[in-house]
């Protein structure tokens, strides 16, 4: 099958890359300056998992942009989103399948209204990478996944196939209930987000700090009550590895998020952590931590210039 990554940023240059190096027919969906360093020093990946430097890997621009792909592996940032649909709308046929990997929820709406709900499977990927200051991928720890799955549950022939071309990348799997996987994944990087933004550090220094394991644990609560209004509330086996991640001592854990906040980058909070809110406000749900760590990030937002 042929992919389309759009972005070779920390995690479409991670998983594309990895396919890439094991020999699928995968292209970037890249803007001028990631193509011209993508085309001088090639996708390098520095990883626990192993490094690997894929030269001159095939690259496209959106104005050279004509040809139908299988798979739209979608890993832009959600202010991005926009720009990157109206980007990769060519590269969409008949029956080309998006699969995007954003955090939050609010894409699929924009992606539905564009090209139809018939195309846009759910996605996620639990992974720590980012690009350093060469614009080498660096992924942080070993871990990772990327799970994909039809949002109305089961399998089906196009899930199979994408599967097969996925399986040479480690913990990539189909999914047959990916948006109770979706929605979990929400709540873990929404409370972690919010937690490891709103106070500067990781979450072994907010455990270490007076009321902090309290706050941890509040934002999980308050991000799971949203997640079960919407009908998705986190299963038990989820809900006690979050509670265990979010309460590990000595943990250096941040959110991707937090990262970009430390790098002055501009982040995701209305998609994030915004769009729990509205989801909160509609169902009656008072969440005033999510809440503080929100003006948190408008405020940062605000600073910038955004
Ligand atoms: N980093 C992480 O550890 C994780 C991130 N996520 C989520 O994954 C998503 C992507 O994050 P991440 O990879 O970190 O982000 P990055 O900023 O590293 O990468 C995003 C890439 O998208 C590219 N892009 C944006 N718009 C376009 C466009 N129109 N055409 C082509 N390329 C485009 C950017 O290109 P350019 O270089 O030109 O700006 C950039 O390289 C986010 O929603 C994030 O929350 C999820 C799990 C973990
Ligand atoms: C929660 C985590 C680390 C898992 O991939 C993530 O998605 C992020 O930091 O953006």
């Amino acid at each position: 099958m042929r992919v389309l990554v759009v972005g070779a940023g920390a995690i479409g240059g991670y998983f594309g890359g990895r396919m890439l190096q094991a020999g699928r027919d995968v292209t970037f969906l890249v803007r001028p300056r990631r193509a011209s360093e993508l085309a001088s020093a090639g996708l390098v990946i520095k990883s626990p998992n192993g490094d690997v430097t894929l030269k001159n890997p095939p690259t496209v621009q959106a104005d050279k942009l004509s040809e139908k792909f299988d798979i739209v592996l979608l890993s832009c940032k959600a202010f991005d989103l926009e720009d990157a649909i109206k980007s990769f709308a060519p590269a969409v046929g008949d029956k080309t399948a998006i699969i995007p990997l954003l955090n939050g929820m609010l894409h699929l709406d924009a992606l539905d209204k564009k090209f139809g709900a018939a195309h846009v499977l759910g996605g996620l990927c639990a992974i720590a990478a980012t690009l350093n200051d060469k614009r080498e991928v660096v992924q942080l720890q070993p871990m990772q996944s990327l799970n994909f799955g039809e949002r109305a549950g089961g399998t089906s022939d196009r899930v199979r196939a994408i599967a097969d071309t996925f399986s040479v990348v480690n913990g990539a799997t189909a999914s047959d209930h990916i948006m109770q996987d979706m929605w979990e994944k929400w709540v873990f990087l929404a409370s972690l987000a919010a937690s490891t933004c709103l106070m500067r550090t990781s979450v072994g220094n907010i455990l270490a700090a007076p009321g902090g394991k309290d706050f941890l644990l509040g934002i999980l609560d308050e991000c799971s009550a949203i997640a079960g209004a919407a009908g998705h509330m986190p299963g038990g086996p989820f809900f006690q590895r979050t509670r265990g991640l979010l309460t590990a001592e000595g943990s250096q854990m941040t959110a991707s998020m937090f990262r970009d906040i430390k790098a002055g980058l501009p982040v995701e909070a209305d998609h994030v952590i915004g769009d729990l809110i509205v989801r909160a406000d509609a169902a009656k749900i008072p969440v005033p931590k999510l809440r503080t760590a929100y003006t948190h990030l408008k405020a940062y937002e605000k600073q910038r210039g955004a």
